[in-house]
């Protein structure tokens, strides 16, 4: 993998006459995992979208290097393919004579070997989930964009898929930049975290979590970073507390 995979230089984004994302310039480094976090409607999804190519900046560049590979909130996989062909949809880079091998790995990693006849409404949303991690990181992916993968679920759910989500990148490593509502989410899981601000959306701060992961959600570094994108948000209901987190203004 190479040591910069994603790079957007000075990037500006309109939807016809709103500018949507201003100046955004933005390194991701080879095995970094970042959270994207700002306001509603501030251009979280229009970040992955540049990241991808799916989307044009209005001006700047976007390079990036590797193989991509992108999970969203809804779930997409295929109703009317079983788990272990969805999963092998995401393997055409690989030889027929691996793609078994790397299936049966993958379903045992996400604890789903019993199911890989199943469909997929005959899962749970949190199991449907795994199995869209797998087919994401069947095909070795270098660069895993994901947008709000676990709102859908509940809270206890969005627990277990978070220790899940670390646990799958220990063994498919790749670099991830990981769109989030959930501060919580994002503080447990990211090494550095990107506030985004009203739109016409900046970076408006940068945190870093150095931090082993698994992280407890009761960490004193994880309760910290919450609280500085809550202050950094506007939605501290007290300013006074003080943040030991590392963190880069880029206002
Ligand atoms: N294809 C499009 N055409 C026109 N406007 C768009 C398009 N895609 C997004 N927008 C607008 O751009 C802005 C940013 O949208 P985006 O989905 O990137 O925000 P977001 O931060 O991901 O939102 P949320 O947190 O609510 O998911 C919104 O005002 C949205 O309406």
């Amino acid at each position: 993998m190479n040591a910069k995979p994603i790079h957007l230089s000075h990037v500006s984004h309109d939807f016809g006459s709103v500018r949507v994302l201003d100046d955004v310039t933005l390194t991701v480094r080879s095995g970094e995992f970042v959270a994207v976090v700002g306001p509603s409607g501030c251009g979280k999804s229009t970040l992955l979208n540049l990241i991808s190519r799916y989307e044009q900046p209005s001006s700047g560049t976007v390079e990036t290097i590797g193989a991509i590979r992108q999970v969203y909130q809804q779930d997409s996989l295929f109703p009317w393919l079983t788990v272990a062909d969805n999963i092998r949809l995401g393997m055409r880079s690989v030889s027929p004579e691996a793609r078994e091998q790397q299936l049966f790995e993958l379903l045992t990693l996400i604890g789903q070997q019993d199911f890989a006849e199943h469909y997929p409404h005959q899962l749970s949303g949190g199991m449907r989930q795994r199995v869209e991690l797998a087919r994401a990181l069947a095909g070795h992916a270098d660069i895993l964009l994901m947008d709000e993968p676990f709102s859908a679920l509940d809270y206890q759910a969005r627990l277990r898929m978070r220790r899940e989500l670390v646990r799958l990148l220990q063994s498919c490593p790749c670099t991830v930049v990981f769109v989030t509502h959930d501060l919580e989410e994002a503080a447990q899981l990211a090494d550095r975290i990107i506030v985004l601000s009203e739109r016409p959306s900046r970076i408006q701060c940068e945190l870093a979590i150095e931090l082993p992961r698994p992280r407890d959600v009761t960490h004193p570094l994880v309760v910290d970073a919450v609280s500085q994108m809550l202050s950094e948000l506007g939605l501290r209901e007290d300013q006074t507390a003080a943040c030991s987190i590392d963190s880069k203004h880029n206002l």
